[in-house]
């Protein structure tokens, strides 16, 4: 498929951790028409429409020369609407959500002439978070005991839900409507602090390493059990059994050993246990807060990882007796990049209409996917792209 000069938008951070873009392209292979003649069709609505594919990449940060290379490549930036004379402007524009959107607003317009137009993160969370859940299928997963199971969900019963946004910081976000939204509570323990903690504690090099690591530990050797505290024994009375963790990084206390004593994969676990653990319990007390039966996670701290979405499904589950579900986003990382896409709105995007199947594109198509790294029960989200069409306004 070649791809053309497409509607797009993306979302920066900050150093250490990842910029996500999310763009759409047309499906004609046809180079030689003009993408408007050629991308522009008339919808059952009457609004011209394009036919094409969102794609999903992701970039470190401290990489971001690529990202930037990667758009040029793909010359992406808005010129769907331009074309249709919607925004009345032949201004490059693509649309940033989140610190980045600052940050790198002027190395964007140096190097790619490109303005970034900022939208405001939570509003960008919700949106992708509602589009996902309404229009893409499968999508929503739950996790037990290592069974993903997707889950269809009834549009006419979405809201009220609780959502939780694992990235650098964690918020957790009411979500009551389109729109309709109020940021909680949040933990500054969140995904960064698994990376920071981790890096200083492992000397990994890298996320992906840390989470690869993890997958081999065991964080017995390190937390203290209820069973360490209790000769073996359940504390039965109080519900908690004798594997349960009591303390987490506790042995390590009268352990009388130096960092070097443990293996780096122990203290991977320990700490992707402790933090998932302490996201699930939180998650779960604000969903009771506010009597809300579904809490869907996402951000790039879970990144499909097994271990993660168990940790935190069973924390929601035991802390509400079964009364809670912690549900999972395939495309949990790009809320945020889906959002700003949605934003595209006020430029003459009407709509986004997605068909039904998920595609996975050929690979190489992304640059951001760095799928040596991935994590070995990892969805590979960013190199799948969604069939959809584009309605303009006319
Ligand atoms: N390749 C990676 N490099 C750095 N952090 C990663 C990577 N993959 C996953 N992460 C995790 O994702 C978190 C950032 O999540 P993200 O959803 O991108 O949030 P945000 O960019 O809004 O802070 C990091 O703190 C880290 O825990
Ligand atoms: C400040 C943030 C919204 C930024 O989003 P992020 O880049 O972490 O995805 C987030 O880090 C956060 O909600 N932190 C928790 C702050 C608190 O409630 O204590």
């Amino acid at each position: 498929m070649k791809e053309r000069r497409t509607p797009t938008f993306s979302r920066w951070k900050v150093k250490g951790s990842l910029i996500k873009l999310v763009y759409f392209s047309t499906n004609s292979d046809d180079s030689s028409s003009s993408n408007d003649s050629l991308a522009a069709s008339n919808g059952d609505r009457g609004s011209p429409v394009l036919e094409g594919k969102l794609h999903f990449a992701k970039f470190e940060t401290q990489k971001i020369n690529d990202c930037i290379d990667f758009i040029r490549s793909k010359q992406l930036r808005l010129t769907g609407s331009e074309q249709h004379g919607a925004s009345g402007s032949a201004k490059c524009v693509i649309k940033a959500t989140g610190g980045g959107a600052f940050k790198y607003a002027d190395l964007f317009k140096e190097k790619l002439g490109i303005s970034l137009d900022k939208a405001d993160e939570m509003d960008c969370l919700v949106a992708g978070a509602n589009f996902l859940l309404k229009a893409v299928h499968p999508e929503a997963f739950t996790y037990m005991g290592g069974q993903k199971e997707f889950v269809k969900i009834d549009h006419e019963d979405l809201y009220p839900y609780l959502l939780v946004n694992i990235g650098s910081g964690v918020s957790m976000i009411k979500v009551d409507g389109p729109g309709k939204f109020e940021r909680v509570s949040g933990t500054n323990v969140g995904g960064g602090t698994f990376w920071g903690l981790g890096k200083l504690l492992t000397k990994c090099k890298n996320f992906d390493e840390l989470l690869e690591l993890s997958h081999q530990g065991n964080n017995r050797v390190i937390d203290m059990l209820v069973g360490d505290i209790y000769g073996g024994m359940d504390y039965t009375k109080i519900g908690l059994v004798s594997t349960a963790i009591a303390c987490s990084f506790g042995k390590a206390i009268s352990d009388n050993k130096e960092l070097e004593d443990y293996k780096p994969e122990d203290i991977s676990r320990s700490l992707l246990r402790m933090i998932s653990n302490n996201i699930g319990q939180i998650s779960y007390l604000n969903a009771l807060r506010f009597g809300l039966k579904r809490i869907f996670f996402a951000g790039f701290f879970i990144r499909g990882h097994a271990y993660t979405m168990d940790t935190i499904a069973v924390a929601v589950h035991f802390w509400s007796k079964g009364e809670a579900k912690a549900m999972f986003l395939k495309h949990e990382g790009f809320l945020g990049a889906l959002g700003s896409f949605m934003s595209y709105e006020k430029h003459g995007f009407e709509d986004l209409k997605v068909h039904q199947s998920v595609q996975q594109s050929p690979v190489g198509a992304s640059l951001g996917g760095d799928k040596s790294h991935d994590p070995p029960n990892g969805d590979l989200n960013e190199n799948q792209s969604i069939d959809c069409s584009v309605y303009l306004s006319q």
